[in-house]
């Protein structure tokens, strides 16, 4: 392949193209070219790829191209390009050369987990040569990319009327109602701001499952192959879930080389490339409490400062026995990990509400969890009561405000706090479990130490305070007489 035949003869064979194929774009151009009626254009930087999946994949009818302006010359008018490439530098590189060849009124998507600044910033900047540009986020991995992703379009609405169909024809289905996992979330970088939130939701969830598996093991005494038999048992109820599923599978995994259970020959150092980070900046900076998002990425940090948890280990050699349990832990772990998990949620629908707020953005809360029913990593069965709790009240303070998960919580509030407790008596790290509890007494509680704190901020900046017997704003007199004056 050196260039389209569509460029040698001029034809514009393609309805849609796909930019950078990597395990993303490779796939997604075959979800894309899989459906009736899409040609696929494609192109990557390195040619040795386009050549790799066009021959691999015969069946699916590539138009490929070797240079971005053959790329554009085999795509319909008005174009549709979906990005797939690195975040950062690479998306505003691919950016660049699609704007020098396209034309006014062409579409480009950027389907990659870009910042969400970086998009309200690119929307605007190639909105001003007259082209559209969609920041979507696409959940799912390697496998939802090619089978159904569960897709978070943002940019103008008028683009989602062409894009809408596409889109719609590769996303993941409903197993509820068949609807496909895909809506306008909202303009700008609406759709990449929900993707965000959508990883970091990942990060705590993934958190709590591991919290789960290690109090089950060191506390429990479980095999790692007993408690896959356990997440297997509860992937059957309100737990269910992909990555209950896929946690199931990783625990029942042998190594080949050594016959012992594969997590014992993992590495336990958690990577990350940056969502789950850019999920808590943004929570600090709208001051929306996401402490299970938080302690999730924080737990991955301490995992990976190995010299300091190495350094640190023989220094502390006074270690607590693993606290003494029956066969009720097992029931007390399911519903801790439940209630946390509903937490974590609720914190993260706290951050899409407050975002949509600070950044004009009309999001449905209920049509979010709706589309991560299915094709996404967060994928569960509880999402569904989600959207149904925010079909219920829009304007729901809170997901545990909702009468459903309220009671919910309330039924395995007892088994959570024995987990917490055990968890620290044993000295197991739950930093989620914990986070998650305490972030649900403080929103039950009728006074918070707060109070204090206000005083303690005026005592030593005259921050001032206010009354809960009256209106103002007030100071008092710390270094003198200690009397109180009106602000
Ligand atoms: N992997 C996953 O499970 C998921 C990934 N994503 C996101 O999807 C996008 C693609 O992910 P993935 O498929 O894993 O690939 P990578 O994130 O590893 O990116 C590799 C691709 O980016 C291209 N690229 C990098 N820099 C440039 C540049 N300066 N100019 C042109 N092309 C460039 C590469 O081209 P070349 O071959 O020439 O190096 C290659 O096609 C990313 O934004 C990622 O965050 C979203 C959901 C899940
Ligand atoms: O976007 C995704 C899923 O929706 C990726 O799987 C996610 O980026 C993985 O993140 P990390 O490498 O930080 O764990």
């Amino acid at each position: 392949m050196t260039t389209t035949d569509s460029a040698q003869t001029g034809v514009a064979a393609a309805n849609i193209g796909v930019v950078g194929l990597a395990v993303m774009g490779a796939n997604l151009a075959r979800n894309l070219a899989s459906r009736e009626g899409n040609t696929v254009a494609v192109f990557n930087r390195s040619p040795e790829r386009t050549r790799t999946l066009v021959s691999e994949h015969p069946e699916a009818g590539f138009v490929p191209s070797e240079t971005i302006a053959d790329f554009a010359a085999s795509l319909q008018r008005p174009r549709t390009a979906i990005i797939m490439v690195q975040a950062g530098a690479g998306t505003d590189a691919v950016i660049d050369q699609l704007t020098e060849v396209f034309e006014p009124g062409d579409i480009i998507v950027d389907g990659g987990n870009a910042l969400f600044t970086d998009t309200i910033r690119r929307e605007a900047a190639v909105r001003a040569k007259g082209l559209h540009f969609v920041g979507a986020g696409i959940s799912g991995g390697e496998e939802g990319a090619l089978n159904g992703p569960s897709i978070m379009p943002g940019g103008p609405a008028e683009s989602y009327e062409t894009l809408g169909p596409i889109l719609e024809s590769i996303a993941a289905r409903a197993p509820e109602d068949g609807s496909p996992c895909v809506t306008h979330i909202g303009t700008d970088g609406a759709g990449h701001f929900v993707k965000m939130v959508h990883n970091g939701i990942e990060y705590a969830d993934m958190q709590l499952i591991g919290e789960a598996y290690d109090l089950l093991r060191r506390v429990g005494g479980l095999s790692p192959e007993q408690i896959a038999d356990v997440f297997t048992e509860w992937n059957k109820g309100e737990l269910e879930s992909y990555l209950i599923e896929i946690t199931a599978e990783v625990l029942r995994q042998v190594d080949a080389e050594t016959g012992k259970p594969f997590v014992d020959i993992i590495l336990d150092r958690a990577g990350m490339k940056g969502t789950g980070t850019w999920t808590v900046q943004n929570a600090l900076s709208l001051g929306i409490p996401v402490s299970g998002i938080g302690e999730a990425v924080f737990a991955r940090g301490v995992s990976g400062r190995v010299e300091q948890r190495e350094a640190v280990r023989p220094t502390i050699t006074a270690r607590p026995e693993p606290a003494k349990v029956d066969e009720s832990f097992v029931e007390d772990v399911r519903r801790a990990l439940y209630s946390s998990k509903v937490i974590a949620y609720a914190q993260g629908f706290d951050l899409i509400l407050g975002g949509a707020e600070e950044y004009n953005w009309e999001i449905n809360p209920g049509a979010v969890a709706k589309i991560w029913r299915a094709g996404c990593i967060i994928r569960a069965r509880f999402l569904n009561r989600i959207a149904e709790a925010y079909d219920r009240n829009p304007r729901l303070q809170s997901l545990i405000a909702d009468p459903y998960f309220a009671g919910e919580v309330a039924e395995g509030d007892a088994a959570w706090r024995r987990v917490v407790a055990i968890a620290a008596q044993s000295g197991v790290p739950a930093p989620a479990f914990g986070a998650t509890l305490s972030y649900y007494d403080s929103l039950a509680s009728d006074r918070l130490p707060a109070a204090l704190i206000q005083g303690q901020r005026d005592f030593f900046g005259a921050h001032t305070y206010g009354r809960v017997d009256r209106p103002g704003v007030f100071h008092t007199n710390w270094s003198g007489d200690r009397n109180e004056v009106e602000q």
